[in-house]
């Protein structure tokens, strides 16, 4: 298997390098159980972040990271937009996403105390990686939406042409991979 060797701090990762189309291949980052990178990359973007009052993210492989940001920024709560909107949700905010990974159109979703805590806030917005920036810039409205106010934008990873970007925070560039037919 082809794989692309990252390096994050003092750490190294071997990822896979796996199709997701006819053209184009993606080196895997699957942050979920992988504890020792979560800590370290949480450390070195907290270090790197402006202050902000609130942490947003989206489900699934954000939860993680922000969890992690969250204690190291000692905030007592972080918020994290749904793919789904469940019935226990109250007056849920709602925007639309097609990711690079998904390909098909998902949901964000808010629910209505995580969007009263947003209110009036400074908000940075993180996730594990910022590929085409789609997952990104639909946060971002969710939160301008909930009357927060996007201070910061800040990932593990910016993908493609996402590391050309001087608007976000990240630590290290992922390459993407043309496919040869
Ligand atoms: O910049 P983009 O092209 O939007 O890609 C980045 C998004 O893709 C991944 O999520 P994914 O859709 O794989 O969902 P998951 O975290 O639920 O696995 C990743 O965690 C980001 O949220
Ligand atoms: N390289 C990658 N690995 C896993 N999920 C991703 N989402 C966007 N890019 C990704």
């Amino acid at each position: 298997m082809n794989t692309y060797t990252l390096q994050i701090g003092e750490l190294t990762r071997v990822l896979p390098i796996v199709p997701i189309s006819d053209e184009l291949s993606i080196a895997s980052f699957v942050i979920l159980g992988d504890t020792e990178l979560v800590d370290a990359a949480a450390q070195l973007v907290a270090d790197r972040l402006p202050p902000v009052d609130v942490l947003v993210t989206a489900e699934a492989k954000g939860i993680p990271f922000i969890y992690e940001l969250s204690k190291k920024l000692g905030m007592a709560r972080y918020v994290v937009a749904r793919k789904s909107i469940k019935p226990y949700m109250e007056e849920p905010l709602i925007n639309k996403v097609v990711s690079i990974t998904t390909q098909k159109e998902q949901v964000l979703v808010l629910d209505k105390s995580d969007t009263e805590f947003i209110k009036g806030k400074r908000v940075a917005v993180v996730d594990d990686v910022i590929s085409t920036g789609e997952s990104l810039r639909v946060l971002e409205e969710l939160v301008e939406l909930a009357g927060g106010i996007v201070t910061a934008k800040a990932a593990i990873l910016a993908e493609g042409d996402a590391a050309k970007r001087d608007d976000i925070i990240f630590l290290e560039a992922l390459p993407l991979f043309r496919r040869n037919r």
